[in-house]
């Protein structure tokens, strides 16, 4: 499985850990070889595309971690989009549905569809200990039915009775009535393949679906066929709506296009995969161990990983100590703005929270947008390293040359003045653990409206927490400003959660373990002391 590209991949990015420093050329070069990797591997070259894009977006925009090189965070971005490309989280046969829970196994003629049914009868029957009963459904072949029954008796799974003359739609109902009075927790029916697509094919599936509503429709589709196993998968969702694709002869499959794509393409996931003829051939498809086993790259990964958190921890320490002694300066306040920009103002920030789309839309209304937030910071900008370091040196003609070189009215200065003088405060009532932050927050913006109390108080805290962990006192603080009924979703990232995620304020890219390239907190500079040979920019200066 994957072996051809697992070879190339795997070359390609050990040439880039081996190197000190890189430059943007380098992973340019670098990503038109996975580039070229990916498409020797017949994956759909939509997928490739958008894979060394996000790739080279990540990249290029990384903080590279203390005591990884530039090369192993290039490995960890590449392995995170893998995972994400191959579909994130492994899926799973969803059994939860009142007994007896149908199975709709669809698919091509020779795609290995009814050893697949076998297969995963076996696995239900043998280690989530269901009762399963098996249908075949291909009237047109008498020795389909025989094929099934005979699997079915191998695996020592019960199958229906064959009786001659039914239609599919009339089998599938008696299986499912036959299930229901013989106790059976699934019922799985293995329909009539083809050898290409045709309509006829689709109707009766569609039948079968209608008459028995089935939780499951599984797509069956051959690894060995590339795209074509795609462009399968495609057809049959756009026709019978598949919830999940079982990709089989994977043993043979060297390339893996069609596991590499058919996540991205059809956006459903691959949730079994065949290894083999035997009955026990059949595994679970993880796109983390997937991504593993392409790479082979595990321990610089994971070595990454660690990278993050110890940096995480070393972060939040820092910014916690600097809420506490109240330091908090125009160049923090300049990074905070940064930061609310990326993740989409305010507005984006509440649009995260159950509950809190009446308090969104007065924010939109008080004209909060990222611009706001660019005008505040080239203000900032426009200040000498003194002023922002100590704002209080700021009267009358400093605040014209400001005002001058933002190219805005004095008011500005100090509406933007007053703003961090209240932040300052919320954040050394923070630190302190004072309450009134929400108030505080509130009249910063000038909304400090009765009606908008609770909530902003609540996000106060919230945004007070985007720099370090929010309090347990704090979270149900927020708990309580929300509706009832509503829960807390997870932190967003950059507010306080636990780890690092993504780029501030971008969801992880789909994987269960975030990107540790962005810094975690706002507040902090994309430069970390003791960076292998960078210089600021991407992958720093050519040496
Ligand atoms: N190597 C390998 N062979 C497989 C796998 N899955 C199925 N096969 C083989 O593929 C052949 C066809 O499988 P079937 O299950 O009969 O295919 P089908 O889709 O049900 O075909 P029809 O019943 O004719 O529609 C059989 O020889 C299987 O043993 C697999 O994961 N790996």
């Amino acid at each position: 499985m994957f072996e051809g590209l697992s070879d190339r991949l795997s070359g390609i990015l050990s040439g880039l850990t081996r190197r000190g420093a890189l430059t943007e050329a380098d992973v340019t070069a670098a990503l038109r070889e996975v580039r070229r990797a990916l498409l020797e591997a017949d994956v759909a070259l939509e997928v490739v595309r958008s894979f060394t894009e996000k790739v080279r977006e990540q990249a290029v925009g990384a903080v590279v971690l203390k005591s990884v090189t530039p090369g192993q965070m290039v490995v960890k971005i590449v392995n995170d989009q893998l995972v994400a490309m191959l579909g994130g989280e492994a899926g799973v046969i969803d059994l939860n549905a009142p007994a007896p829970v149908g199975i709709l196994m669809v698919g091509l003629q020779g795609s290995g569809k009814t050893t697949t049914t076998a297969k995963i009868a076996r696995r239900l029957t043998q280690r989530d200990k269901r009762r399963v009963l098996l249908a075949s459904l291909d009237t047109r072949r008498p020795a389909a039915m025989e094929q099934l029954a005979v699997l079915a008796s191998q695996v020592g799974v019960e199958s229906l009775p064959i009786v001659a003359g039914q239609s599919a739609v009339q089998i599938a109902k008696r299986a499912m009535e036959a299930a229901r009075l013989g106790g059976f927790d699934v019922v799985m029916l293995d329909t009539a393949g083809r050898v290409t697509l045709d309509e006829a094919l689709m109707q009766e599936a569609a039948d079968v679906k209608a008459a028995t509503s089935p939780h499951e429709v599984l797509l069956v589709a051959d690894a060995l066929t590339g795209q074509d196993a795609v462009n399968t998968a495609r057809a049959f969702d756009g026709r019978l709506g598949v919830t999940g694709i079982v990709l089989t002869r994977m043993d043979g499959d060297s390339r893996g296009g069609a596991a590499l794509s058919m996540r991205a393409v059809t956006g459903k996931p691959i949730k079994l995969v065949g290894t083999g003829e035997k009955v026990d051939a059949l595994e679970e498809f993880h796109p983390a161990r997937v991504a593993n086993r392409i790479l082979g790259m595990g321990d610089i990964v994971s070595l990454v990983e660690k990278a993050a958190e110890t940096i995480d921890q070393e972060q939040a320490l820092r910014v916690a100590e600097k809420m506490r002694k109240g330091k908090f300066d125009l160049d923090d306040l300049s990074m905070q703005l940064a930061q609310m920009e990326k993740m989409g103002g305010i507005g984006g920030l509440m649009g995260m929270l159950p509950g809190m789309g009446q308090i969104k839309k007065q924010v939109e209304g008080a004209n909060l947008d990222e611009k706001m937030f660019k005008r505040q910071r080239a203000i900032i900008s426009s200040m000498t390293p003194e002023e922002r370091r100590n704002p209080d040196v700021l009267k009358a003609s400093r605040k014209k040359r400001v005002a001058k070189g933002a190219g805005v009215d004095v008011s500005e200065i100090n509406k933007l003045l007053k703003m961090h003088r209240t932040m300052a405060d919320m954040m050394k009532a923070m630190g302190s653990g004072k309450r009134g932050i929400g108030q505080a927050l509130g009249n910063m913006f000038g909304l400090g409206g009765g009606g908008m109390g609770g909530g902003m108080g609540a996000l106060g805290k919230m945004m007070g927490g985007g720099m370090p962990q929010p309090t347990p006192e704090m979270l149900a603080e927020l708990q309580k400003a929300l509706p009832p009924g509503t829960s807390l979703p997870p932190m967003p990232p950059g507010l306080g959660g636990s780890k690092a995620s993504g780029p501030a304020g971008t969801p992880p890219a789909g994987t269960s373990k975030a990107p540790p390239a962005a810094p975690a907190l706002p507040g902090l500079g994309a430069k970390l002391p003791g960076l292998p040979g960078l210089g600021g920019l991407p992958f720093g200066k050519k040496k």
